[in-house]
């Protein structure tokens, strides 16, 4: 990894008995987009607000740009964009008429201030709308705005907790072009915290997935998926015309082949996971055995089967601490589902 731009060592917050972020290691490197994942009450929160010195750490130390946040939260300030996930604007004031105060509010020199704001409007897309007021804003159109806010401060990296609550499919897909595109044309740091495994999937090099306070791993989702996949790393779904009717004969076949390990049949799919890609020997073997073969698809794992693994390991040895197993699945899934 280039030069880290964060990095957490042991950094620790209790809210009385709580542990609400424990001896938490994060290194996120200069223009990464790092995705903290977690469902509700991980403490990403608390940890971001811990990143910009908003909340003090009750033990450990964090670093953003080579500054101790605790120590220097107005310096970190200057060098760190936060967009928390609602962004309050003057509703009976346009889009500019928003941007060019922040503007000023920020020491933009007064003969730059229209420039300066237009700038940004166009950076984020929203040229089309600069004189409108911001009370009619969608909410997508809300967190653009929000963005060009952070931008305007022209800094380092930006922290962006949860920016796609509320919008819909067609505006998440854009705003999420945009972060990546901010990224590869400003060379921007991002961190970005989010419940929504596919969202994050889409933009994020790196991922920590952070629960009941712990980060249980971070990595590329290649990397994370390979060191939990490694017993069965290959995955093939094969889907025959008609159903097969099951009595075990074809499954026993199968794990004769070189490197099976699994296979379950449903209906007229098949999942067979194996040590190798031997994708040739699984259709001749169907061919050769009479079966129509529909499909043959090579499965690769998401974010989705990380995160559920991940989970299932945590379940496991913790059986004992129903906050960080049960309750922690539950309220994941609950919020997943509900958007
Ligand atoms: N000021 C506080 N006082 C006491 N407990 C707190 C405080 N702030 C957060 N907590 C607790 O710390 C834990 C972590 O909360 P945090 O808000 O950081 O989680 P989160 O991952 O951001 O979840 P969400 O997406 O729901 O905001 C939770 O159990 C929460 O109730």
């Amino acid at each position: 990894m280039e030069q880290a731009i964060i990095e957490t060592r042991g950094l620790t917050k209790t809210y009385g008995s709580l542990k609400a972020v424990d001896n938490l290691d994060l290194s996120i490197g200069k223009g990464e987009i790092f995705g903290l994942l977690g469902p509700n009450g991980a403490g990403k929160s608390t940890t971001i607000l811990m990143l910009l010195g908003l909340t003090e750490p009750t033990a450990g130390e964090v670093r953003i740009c080579g500054l101790n946040a605790t120590r220097n939260p107005i310096a970190v300030k200057r060098k760190v964009g936060y967009m928390p996930d609602s962004v309050g604007f003057y509703n009976d004031l346009t889009a500019l008429d928003n941007l060019m105060y922040i503007a000023r509010l920020n020491g933009t020199p007064e003969a730059r201030v229209r420039e300066r704001a237009k700038e940004m409007l166009v950076e984020v897309g929203l040229e089309g709308a600069i004189h409108k007021k911001a009370g009619t804003f969608s909410r997508g159109m809300k967190q653009r705005l929000g963005l060009a806010d952070v931008l305007i401060r022209q800094p380092e990296v930006i922290i962006l907790d949860e920016p796609t609550l509320g919008i819909d499919p067609a505006g998440v897909k854009d705003f999420l072009e945009l972060i990546l595109q901010l990224n590869r044309r400003q060379g921007l740091t991002i961190l970005l915290s989010s419940h929504h495994l596919h969202q994050v999937q889409q933009v994020c090099s790196r991922v920590g997935i952070f629960v009941g306070g712990k980060l249980l791993a971070q990595g590329g989702i290649e990397t994370l998926a390979g060191e939990l996949f490694s017993t069965t790393p290959y995955t093939l779904q094969v889907t025959l015309q008609s159903p097969y009717k099951q009595n075990g004969a074809l499954e026993a076949d199968l794990l004769q082949l070189p490197g099976i390990r699994q296979v379950a049949v449903a209906g007229n799919a098949v999942e067979i996971a194996g040590m190798q890609d031997i994708t040739p020997d699984i259709v001749r073997f169907f061919v050769g055995k009479g079966f129509d073969v529909m499909g043959v698809q090579k499965k690769t794992y998401g974010l989705d089967e990380i995160y559920h693994r991940y989970f299932e390991n945590n379940l496991k040895e913790n059986v004992s601490n129903e906050k960080s197993s049960g309750l922690f699945q539950r309220s994941f899934f609950g919020k997943f589902k509900k958007r």
